[in-house]
């Protein structure tokens, strides 16, 4: 079975080719492939599925807007509902495979559609829709309460703002969190600013733990650095729309809210192509 191996800022995926949905991926086989001694290695799966295909009717119900439909699977087998990285890792993969031109074209997704933006190399653009701002909440790493922004991206998010540089925490453990705060869990990213416009952050993942970046977190984190800001500062400070700079362990972003959407650009990159044994994948 074929796959494909990318990254977005050293978020990493396995991209699965599985164009008319025939690959029953269960939770186990994704933890096989991102085990990263045992197996392929990576924070996610990027299963590639004709949207018609895709198994789903609330997804299926996209395919007359986006031909294809990312399946994205945390490495721990759970099913998110976007995963920024992933979006422009799976766009560039489209377009390299063949399978899309470059230019402007939405993508399905368990969050709604998203249009990318992209060339036939070099950084990918996404519209990631509107941040939904949620009000306040907390979490406790390593026997430390954050409070922070709880901001949905079709992704749960709690966006914690702090005044250490990020290099310092400890994120070796999950989370905790208030499950009646946090139904369905949450990627937990702590910000610090460091500029205009511009701050570090780390992510602790729902279902894949520390990884090197989250673009879904990026967009929450601007749009919490952005809410601190106050009004006054925001949208129309200088007729451009606010653009921030996101650094992060793996690389940098730059995200652009404009109080009517967002966009998410950074690099996505190829790294491989293999084969890997069915018979591995489901154990038998
Ligand atoms: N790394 C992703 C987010 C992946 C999903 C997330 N772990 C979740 O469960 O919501 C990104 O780049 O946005």
């Amino acid at each position: 079975m074929r796959f494909v191996k990318g990254h977005g800022t050293e978020n990493d995926f396995v991209i699965l080719p599985d164009p008319d949905g025939a690959l029953e991926l269960a939770p186990a086989a994704v933890v096989r492939l991102c085990d990263r001694r045992a197996g392929i290695g990576g924070d996610g799966v990027l299963r590639v599925v004709r949207t018609k295909a895709a198994g789903d009717p609330a997804v299926e119900a996209m395919a007359g807007e986006a031909e294809w439909f990312m399946d994205y699977r945390n490495a721990d087998g759970s099913v998110a509902e976007m995963c920024g990285n992933g979006v422009r890792v799976f766009a560039r993969y489209l377009v390299d495979a063949g399978l899309a031109a470059p230019g402007e074209w939405d993508l399905a997704t368990r969050a709604g559609l998203r249009r990318v933006t992209l060339g036939a190399s070099g950084d990918v653009s996404v519209d990631m829709g509107p941040p939904e701002h949620l009000g306040t909440g907390e979490a406790s790493l390593a026997g430390r309460s954050f409070a922070g922004e709880r901001v949905s991206m079709g992704n749960p998010h709690l966006a914690c703002a702090i005044d250490e540089p990020v290099a310092g925490l400890d994120l070796s453990r999950a989370p905790g969190f208030d499950p009646a705060v946090f139904p369905d869990g949450v990627n937990v990213e702590l910000f610090r600013r460091v500029g205009a416009r511009h701050v570090e952050m780390r992510v602790y993942e729902r279902g894949s733990g520390e990884t090197r970046s989250c673009g879904t977190g990026t967009v929450a984190v601007a749009a919490a650095a952005a809410l601190a800001e106050g009004p006054e500062n925001r949208h129309g400070r200088d007729d451009h729309a606010d653009q921030w700079t996101i650094d992060v362990p793996g690389g940098r972003v730059v995200v652009t809210l404009d109080g009517r959407t967002s966009h998410l650009r950074g690099p996505a990159v190829l790294v491989a192509d293999g084969e890997f044994r069915a018979d591995w994948l489901t154990g038998s």
